[in-house]
């Protein structure tokens, strides 16, 4: 499947590394409008190819997205230290003005996958923007802070992550969920599987875990500037999940008829992915402390959403 990446900075650049690497599209175009740093990102990752699949990796004008099967947009300015993800929609809401026409005229039947933060308030305007159906219009919402979760969660058990099932619900920022309620390592509970391996998951570690989750990208932004490489990774599995048509379970946005009661609001829950973007919604089971922090996500997203003019 032809892949395009519109802002082909350090996410765009990091997921196309993702996808060439493991060969999961057979052409990647680039597209941004420092056409001369699309060019540059794509002959790097090019001359990666060799070593490791066949797929074609170019840049262009947004008409070589003519036949794309799925459209990263990974275009807009990101967090400088101390800035929440929030405090980016004006300026990123104007870049999506400008680029969701130009997308779906060269490539009106691609899936469009959303990495721009703050992710889940930029997936409802590419849908009303776009005015597709929102199960094609996929934010990675919070793939990213599940991987957090689950590899925090494998340090303290000292099992691999993806022996860990755990999802973060809500937004990709900082009033998101950890559903530690749900959360189960292999066949058991995480509480039960800490207690067996005689490390229990106390108050003080799932708060450490909670911390290493929520504010992973203040300190790495902190540390480099930007986080490219958790996301690249995650952009790559959902492009698989879709052009492999695999139904796989990712905890990913879009825009939700009702979740805790906020009606038309874009977040992360758990839902299964194939060949046509969101192919259904799996609620989780939560406790009550968890229902309540999921719709005071839900609102403050519909509420920032509702102030911004657009
Ligand atoms: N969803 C997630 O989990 C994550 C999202 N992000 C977000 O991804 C976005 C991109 O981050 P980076 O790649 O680090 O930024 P970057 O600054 O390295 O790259 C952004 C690119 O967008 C391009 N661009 C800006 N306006 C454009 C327009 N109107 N048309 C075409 N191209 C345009 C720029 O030229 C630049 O190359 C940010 O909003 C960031 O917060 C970052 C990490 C994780
Ligand atoms: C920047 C960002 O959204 C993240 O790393 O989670």
């Amino acid at each position: 499947m032809k892949i395009g990446i519109v802002g082909a900075g350090m996410v765009g650049s990091a997921a196309g590394y993702a996808i060439a690497l493991k060969g999961s599209a057979s052409q990647i175009v680039f597209v941004d409008y420092n056409s001369d740093l699309a060019r540059a990102q794509a002959q790097d990752i090019a001359h990666a190819v060799p070593f490791a699949s066949s797929t074609v990796v170019t840049a262009g004008d947004y008409d070589m997205l003519k036949g794309a099967g799925i459209v990263i947009l990974a275009a807009g300015v990101g967090q400088k230290p101390g800035e929440s993800r929030l405090q980016l929609l004006a300026r990123n809401a104007d870049v999506f003005r400008q680029i969701i026409g130009k997308v779906l005229s060269a490539a009106p039947d691609a899936v469009l996958i959303v990495a721009t933060n703050p992710v889940d308030i930029m997936t409802q305007i590419a849908t009303r923007l776009s005015g597709l159906d929102p199960a094609r219009v996929v934010g990675s919402g919070t793939i990213l802070d599940t991987a957090r979760f689950r590899y925090l969660i494998g340090v303290h058990l000292g099992i691999a992550p993806q022996s860990v099932h755990a999802y973060v619900l809500g937004e990709h920022g900082d009033s998101e969920v950890l559903a530690w309620s749900s959360a189960r390592a292999g066949a058991l509970s995480v509480k039960e599987f800490a207690a067996q391996m005689k490390s229990p998951l106390t108050e003080n570690v799932k708060a450490k875990i909670d911390d290493g989750v929520r504010n992973a990208a203040y300190t790495i932004i902190n540390g480099k500037g930007a986080t490219w490489y958790g996301i690249g990774a995650g952009l790559e599995r959902l492009v698989r999940a879709i052009s492999r048509d695999e139904q796989t379970v990712q905890s990913v946005s879009i825009v939700t008829p009702k979740v805790e009661g906020v009606h038309d609001v874009a977040l992360s829950i758990p839902r299964i992915v194939g060949a046509t973007g969101v192919v259904a919604d799996l609620f989780p089971e939560l406790d009550d402390a968890e229902h309540d922090a999921l719709g005071a996500s839900a609102r403050l997203l519909k509420s920032t959403l509702d102030a911004l003019d657009y």
